[in-house]
């Protein structure tokens, strides 16, 4: 990383989470929302390692990555119709078997203290990603919830990050995106945004090799390796 890059960490203004692999391990639900979609076509399971590598891209593309899985794959209006089919399943499956990534309360309220204004900018459909956030008592932390359906391109375009960025009232140079995969970074980079990664997410490619200004552990090393920069820069 730059020194300027360093400076810009010192205090964002904001940080931009993503949600899936980021504040939350929802790969469970969406692996049984998915399986049932498959089941209704008489297609077989896919495992939850499976359905967690489709992940990050939007429902549709779950949809594709799933039948495509299952020797069945769709294209067109084939697509199309699982996707609306698979909308109805999802809301059913959105927070049984979902848990929350560790220490994503202490960070968010340490954030939180700090000043620092917060957001969720998701691929994720906005009503599902509103739910999801309400039954984990998240909402009260962020400034700006922000899903898929609520701009017109998903990430890696910047659409989503710069409208949750003007809900904040921030302006990009000053804020952070943290998230789990090459999509945040894409969209982070496309905002003129910093951009953290954390491993253990739902990502095909090593966060390492993503070319994120930063990348922690977990959700929980965030504060300090942020610190430890500021002191570096
Ligand atoms: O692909 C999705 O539906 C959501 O994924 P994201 O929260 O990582 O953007
Ligand atoms: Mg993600």
């Amino acid at each position: 990383m730059n020194v300027g890059a360093s400076k810009r960490f010192r205090s964002p203004r904001a940080i931009l989470f993503d949600l899936d692999g980021t504040l939350i391990d929802s790969a469970p639900d969406i692996a049984a929302a998915v399986n049932e979609l498959l089941a209704g076509r008489d297609l077989p399971p896919l495992k939850v390692d499976q359905v967690r590598a489709m992940i990050g891209g939007g429902v549709m593309k779950l949809v594709e990555r799933a039948f495509a899985a299952s020797g069945s794959p769709l294209r067109g209006g084939a697509l199309e119709e699982a996707n609306r089919d698979m909308a109805p399943i999802y809301r059913r499956h959105l927070t049984g078997l979902t848990r929350l990534m560790p220490g994503v309360r202490q960070v968010l309220t340490h954030f939180h203290l700090n000043g620092t204004a917060m957001g969720v900018v998701t691929n994720k459909p906005q009503l599902a990603t509103r739910e999801i956030l309400l039954h984990f008592h998240l909402t009260e932390y962020l400034g700006a919830i922000v899903g898929g359906d609520a701009v017109t391109k998903l990430k890696p375009a910047p659409d989503a990050l710069l409208l949750a960025l003007d809900q904040l009232q921030v302006e990009p140079h000053q804020a952070l995106m943290v998230g789990d995969s090459i999509s945040d970074v894409g969209a982070a980079r496309a905002a003129g945004m910093l951009v953290a990664l954390l491993r253990g997410g739902y990502t095909q490619v090593p966060v390492e090799e993503l070319g994120a200004d930063l990348v922690c552990d977990s959700l929980l090393d965030l504060p300090s390796a942020m610190q430890r920069l500021q002191a570096a820069a």
